[in-house]
């Protein structure tokens, strides 16, 4: 590229920083022609820049009208991306909805989502909302509001009609699939895509239901920790485990990207294991950890470098 350079601004929580703004990262950019500078929250966005882009993942009005006025007065700044895209992924109901329009060519593997009900404050029967609609137990609660608090991630496992008396609505019912308990998750930052496997929960025999609790509550399993992943039966599972073609993973990405209107996000992929080649997307999130990427480094600079050159072809305009 020219010898230009490109200031790109990033707001992010401060846990995010420390994980995503590693000195590896900020030093690749840099030889590529790309700043980062972090954005001081204590000042006005318009006296920081100028900017090329504005990366982020931060929520609430003061940050909205900050980057509305940016975006007033810079038009040709590229705001990666905007808060009202990002904040459809807020709602685990309406977050999946974009899934049930991919095209997806070839006759091999089908995309779908698990069927799902929304459960308000006031719904009267859980039990005749679960049989209504089709949904077999076991279930997963899923707290409606998807927002980055631990209470958006606390999820349960209801194995029979009993265990929804322990539920706390707005949630999500979700049909529970069995899925070989390993998950895929794909990592997007524009045209780049990365999909690993990560550790699920374990499949849950038809047989064994009787046996279990009415209802069992968990929290992140994908992200336990380094040691847990490293427990032997689970890099076994993990091991074993057959990816997904990349270019039926490159073709979702894509398409989600369109039509989320989304540069960076990761989703969550299961495949049934009643159906072989169907997979289903139960979890979509606004600007994951791409730190546990093995050289993530590349992967973003080279996505910072495709918004440079859109930059690029903004200054000739
Ligand atoms: O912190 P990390 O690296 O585990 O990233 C979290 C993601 O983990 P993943 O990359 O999918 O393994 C995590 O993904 P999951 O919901 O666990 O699938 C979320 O994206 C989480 O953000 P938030 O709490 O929903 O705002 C992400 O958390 P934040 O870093 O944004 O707080
Ligand atoms: N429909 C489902 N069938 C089977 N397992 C699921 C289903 N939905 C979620 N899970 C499991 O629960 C975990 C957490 O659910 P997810 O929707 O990804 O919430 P979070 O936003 O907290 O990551 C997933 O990583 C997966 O292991
Ligand atoms: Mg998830
Ligand atoms: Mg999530």
């Amino acid at each position: 590229m020219s010898e230009r350079r490109f200031r790109f601004g990033y707001v992010l929580a401060s846990k995010k920083v420390s994980s995503f703004i590693q000195d590896s990262l900020i030093k690749h950019a840099q030889e590529n022609g790309i700043d980062l500078v972090q954005i001081d929250l204590d000042k006005p966005l318009i006296e920081q820049g100028p900017f090329d882009c504005i990366f982020h993942k931060l929520y609430g009005p003061e940050w909205r009208k900050q980057l509305e006025e940016f975006a007033l007065q810079n038009p040709t700044a590229i705001i990666v991306d905007p808060i009202d895209a990002i904040e459809k992924l807020h709602n685990r109901l309406t977050m999946l909805d974009v899934v049930n329009e991919l095209k997806i060519a070839g006759d091999n593997e089908t995309i779908g989502i698990p069927i799902q009900i929304f459960v308000g404050e006031n719904s009267e029967s859980l039990l005749d909302a679960v049989t209504s609609q089709g949904l077999h137990f076991p279930v997963i609660a899923k707290p409606l509001i998807a927002n980055g608090s631990a209470d958006s991630h606390q999820m349960s496992l209801v194995l029979k009609p009993e265990g929804l008396e322990g539920l706390k609505p707005p949630i999500v019912l979700q049909e529970f699939v069995n899925h070989g308990g390993v998950i895929f998750k794909v990592y997007v930052a524009g045209e780049h895509v990365k999909c690993v496997k990560r550790r699920s929960l374990p499949d849950i025999p038809e047989e064994k239901l009787g046996m279990l609790e009415d209802l069992i509550s968990f929290s992140q399993i994908s992200n336990l920790t380094a040691q847990d992943q490293n427990d032997d039966s689970f890099a076994e599972l993990i091991e074993k485990a057959v990816m997904p073609t990349s270019r039926f993973v490159t073709d979702v990405a894509n398409q989600l990207r369109d039509a989320l209107k989304l540069h960076l996000f990761n989703f969550d992929m299961i495949r049934d294991e009643k159906v072989g080649n169907r997979y289903l997307v139960i979890d979509i999130n606004y600007f994951p950890g791409y730190a546990k990427i093995p050289n993530y480094e590349t992967m973003m600079t080279a996505f910072f470098l495709d918004i440079a050159r859109e930059q690029l072809n903004n200054d000739s305009r």
